[in-house]
């Protein structure tokens, strides 16, 4: 392998702590032949900062040991959603989740879960002061009752039940975390994020400018909008890679595609265009939340199937592309390891990892005990390989 060239790129939003850096090398593709006629590809080679997910099912049991690696592997840090059965919806819950989270990682690692509670109409203000003494809760998650996966003990009123929790978690500078979709069936499951944000988050805000809101998995132009209006370093938004690469016609394409449904569920073209240019646009208000959430293939592919796509797997190769083919590669960084942690005020990550732009086969599926899992992009090849430094 020859080094051809290295170059430190500093993009304008990266500032000066910045340690992105993309690597030229000529690798020799055909070793057989003389030397004077061998060819050479170039492959490029990305270093950032370790990154962080900002919103991740780790599951538990089987499940949780099955995944949990191909989180820690290459992200620091991430937010664990709270949505077991039964739910997180205790600090006390939350200590033992983290302990069975950390016994299932790969021995020597050093990944960080960071544990949510999972909101109630009963959650008590007292429980926060508890959750923010223990430091290993970082934020309390929204789920508006049966709007996605195990969200049926969630919220069923959120500005008439749940307002005195909501002021202590402002005295707690204790975030929020929101699936931001309403649940009426008369709402069309479209535009369910959209009213979300007029009928719940707007007056929400109004009434609370202090709390801190991530809205999380944004799939609509109008979510982006929303977030850029408000104040920044209050609210934010996460993005899947999903949401930033399918639009909805990737849920019938050549027949019902199970594995690519999630909720929010994917929308039309224009707002997957106008989410990619947010992030792309080195927006501070965005960052990586991947939503990987693995079922077994059987709650997949089913008469009635679970929401949830598992991306763990292939989530950075889908960023890079996205950053790559927008010709932002230099912005990718801020929103993988930059964005989050300094919205939650937490320091960055300070190791690296590397993305390789080399063409890799997803597995078709992971196979554990009891089950397998199909995760996004199954069978295909990406590019983009994530690897240590
Ligand atoms: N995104 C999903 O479609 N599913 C998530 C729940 C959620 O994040 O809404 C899950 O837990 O399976
Ligand atoms: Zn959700
Ligand atoms: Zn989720």
């Amino acid at each position: 392998m020859l080094k051809t060239s290295f170059f430190p790129c500093k993009g304008s939003a990266l500032g000066a702590r910045s340690v992105f850096s993309i690597k030229l090398m000529s690798v020799l593709v055909n070793a057989r032949v003389p030397t004077h006629l061998k060819a050479f590809r170039t492959i490029m080679e990305l270093s950032i900062t370790r990154p962080d997910d900002w919103h991740l099912h780790l599951r538990d049991g089987e499940l949780l040991e099955a995944v949990v690696s191909h989180t820690s592997h290459h992200f620091g840090r991430a937010i664990i959603m709270p949505n077991l059965k039964p739910p997180i919806t205790t600090t006390a819950a939350a200590m033992a989740y983290r302990h069975s989270i950390l016994k299932a990682l790969p021995q020597n690692s050093d990944f960080t879960p960071l544990m949510t509670l999972y909101l109630t109409d009963t959650t008590s203000p007292n429980e926060i002061k508890l959750a923010r003494d223990s430091g290993v809760v970082f934020a309390v998650k929204l789920y508006p009752a049966g709007a996605t996966t195990n969200s049926q003990d969630g919220v069923t009123d959120l500005l008439g039940k749940c307002l005195p929790v909501i002021e202590e978690m402002v005295q707690q500078n204790m975030p929020l975390l929101v699936h931001g979709e309403v649940t009426s069936p008369d709402v069309d499951v479209f535009d369910r994020e959209k009213v979300f944000i007029d009928t719940v988050l707007s007056p929400l805000i109004q009434k609370f400018p202090q709390l801190k809101v991530v809205m999380e998995h944004i799939t609509t132009m109008d979510a982006v909008n929303f977030v850029e209006s408000c104040d920044q370093g209050f609210v934010a938004g996460t993005v899947t890679p999903q949401h930033l690469v399918l639009n909805r016609n990737f849920l019938f394409q050549g027949g019902l595609q199970p594995h690519n449904y999630c909720l929010p569920v994917l929308k039309r073209e224009i707002h997957r265009q106008a989410i990619v240019s947010a992030v792309t646009s080195g927006s501070k208000r965005f960052f990586l939340g991947t939503d990987s959430a693995p079922h077994d293939r059987r709650k997949k592919e089913c008469p009635c199937g679970c929401a949830g796509i598992y991306n763990s797997p292939v989530a950075l190769s889908v960023y890079a592309k996205v950053f790559e083919e927008a010709g932002a590669l230099e912005k990718l960084e801020a929103f993988t390891s930059f964005n989050g942690p300094d919205f939650y005020g937490l320091p960055r990550n300070t190791s690296k990892i590397k993305l390789i732009k080399t063409p890799w086969k997803v597995p078709k599926s992971f196979y554990f005990t009891w089950g397998d899992i199909v995760p996004m992009f199954a069978g295909e090849t990406l590019e983009w390989l994530p690897s240590h430094v």
